[in-house]
């Protein structure tokens, strides 16, 4: 796996031990005593083996005394890919889990999203979920923010500077009937979101990029959609939204469109569905609708936890992949509670045996595919896997270093277990007391770079 053309950086640092990650072909791949370069860009430069280390150190130009080796209880692997979550939702997550969706939107979340108007408030908030979502191994977020411009600027600037690639979204909704203050009309939403994109684009991060995001079709007027549509295309920008979430939701979506043949098709009618957009749920999509996603690139964020928690539904995650769908998985905070991507894991493992119990012909994912879906397949759901979500020379470095016996960690040991197993335990069982380092993009981010961790 080396890379035996002549390195164009030098190389930054090496590691040697276990590797695991996943590739299209295989769910879970494990490099025993391998070695891992990571160059002054924070490429990938080389991976091979732990014998290969003389000739590796000569043709890289590194010395073999700087290698880092792992100890026998730890891991690297790719960082955690969360491809939806609402970054202001953060500060009520953990609460207000007792209304199904539309009223939860109205109870709870309209109004919470309406106090990002406060720049002090959306600070402080915004600098919280992007430290915890890190420290717990997210490498990249694809965010909403609420409709404010600049509130959703500073998301981007906290992400930046803490150092984690992320997708930001200026929500747009021109619709809304019960909090009346939390809306723009059209014309604001529109030249709001072109201000957003001029002015995210202008600051040139090398990782965080806007997304164009309609928050979802019962929120948005037709023209808008159409407006928001044009401005993706024209800008080659990310979509996110949400579709065929909870039932009523579904119904409602008939009413207000009437002329759409169904909730995929509001979408398609005003090109919002492209190999950029990724949105979140579909529960209940048909499989005609899958196969327009199919045919148009477009991909699913599962959020089992906040379909759990609102009692929206169960998503079909095999049924999806057997559609040849992209698919990743989402946090979805604040329907989901946790901003911890394990807590994705697990609830989407859960959401797969609940399938089961239902139809035992239905075969239930595996921890090695969900694995993937949370970091090849996350990249995949973001059209980012030309850069991130394995390890794979070229990419970016984007990693996490586990060690399953962390001292005062939440996991006991009890016999001596392979690397296949330690992962295990670790997806079932670990959390950030775990993860000892990340990685985006070669840079160590976690422990935090700049002293003021709270
Ligand atoms: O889970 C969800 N969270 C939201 O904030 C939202 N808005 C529309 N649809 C939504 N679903
Ligand atoms: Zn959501």
């Amino acid at each position: 796996m080396a890379n035996p053309d002549k390195p164009s950086s030098a190389i930054a640092f090496v590691y040697r031990g276990t590797f695991v990650h996943s590739t299209q072909q295989t769910a879970l791949q494990v490099l025993e005593d391998a070695l891992l370069g990571v160059d002054t860009e924070g490429k990938i430069a080389f991976i091979g083996e732990g014998k290969q280390l003389e000739k590796l150190s000569k043709i890289f130009g590194f010395s073999t005394s700087e290698v880092t080796q792992l100890t026998e209880h730890e891991f690297v692997m790719p960082g955690l890919v969360d491809t939806h979550i609402h970054a202001c939702q953060y500060s009520y997550a953990g609460t207000a889990l007792d209304l199904p969706l539309l009223q939860w939107l109205n109870t709870y979340t309209f109004p919470v999203e309406s106090r990002f108007k406060d720049l002090e408030f959306a600070r402080q908030v915004y600098t919280r979920v992007v430290k915890r979502t890190l420290t717990n191994g997210t490498t990249t977020a694809c965010y909403f923010a609420s409709i404010h411009t600049d509130a959703s600027l500073l998301l981007g600037q906290i992400a930046n500077d803490l150092g984690q690639r992320a997708l930001v979204g200026k929500v747009c909704m021109d619709r809304n009937d019960f909090v009346k203050h939390y809306r723009e009309n059209i014309q604001e939403s529109q030249d709001e979101t072109c201000r957003f994109i001029e002015e995210f684009l202008n600051k040139k991060y090398p990782l965080a990029k806007p997304v164009v995001t309609p928050r979802f079709a019962p929120s948005c007027s037709g023209e808008l959609l159409e407006q928001l549509g044009e401005i993706a295309k024209n800008n080659n920008l990310h979509i996110q939204s949400h579709i065929s979430e909870n039932k009523e939701e579904v119904q409602l979506v008939k009413e207000l469109f009437p002329e759409s043949e169904s909730y995929t098709d509001v979408y398609h009618k005003y090109n919002l569905l492209t190999d950029k957009t990724v949105m979140a749920h579909g529960c209940y999509l048909s499989d005609k609708e899958l196969a327009v996603f199919r045919e148009t690139g477009a991909s699913l964020s599962h959020c089992p936890s906040s379909n759990f928690s609102l009692c929206s539904g169960v998503l079909n995650v095999r049924n999806v992949l057997q559609h040849k769908v992209k698919l990743g998985l989402g946090t979805d905070v604040a329907g989901g509670y946790s901003a911890s991507m394990l807590d994705a894991v697990r609830r989407t493992m859960d959401a797969s045996k609940v399938l089961t119990i239902q139809d035992p012909e239905h075969k239930a994912l595996t921890f090695e595919e969900v694995f993937r879906l949370a970091t090849l397949g996350g990249s995949q759901a973001l059209s980012l896997d030309d850069q991130t979500g394995n390890f794979e020379v070229g990419k970016d470095f984007d990693a996490l270093r586990v060690n399953v016996a962390a001292p005062g960690g939440p996991i006991d040991l009890i016999h001596s277990e392979g690397p296949k197993t330690l992962l295990e335990k670790f997806l079932n069982l670990g959390d950030d007391r775990n993860i000892v380092e990340v990685f985006v993009a070669g840079r160590r981010v976690v422990p935090f770079i700049e002293p003021t961790a709270e």
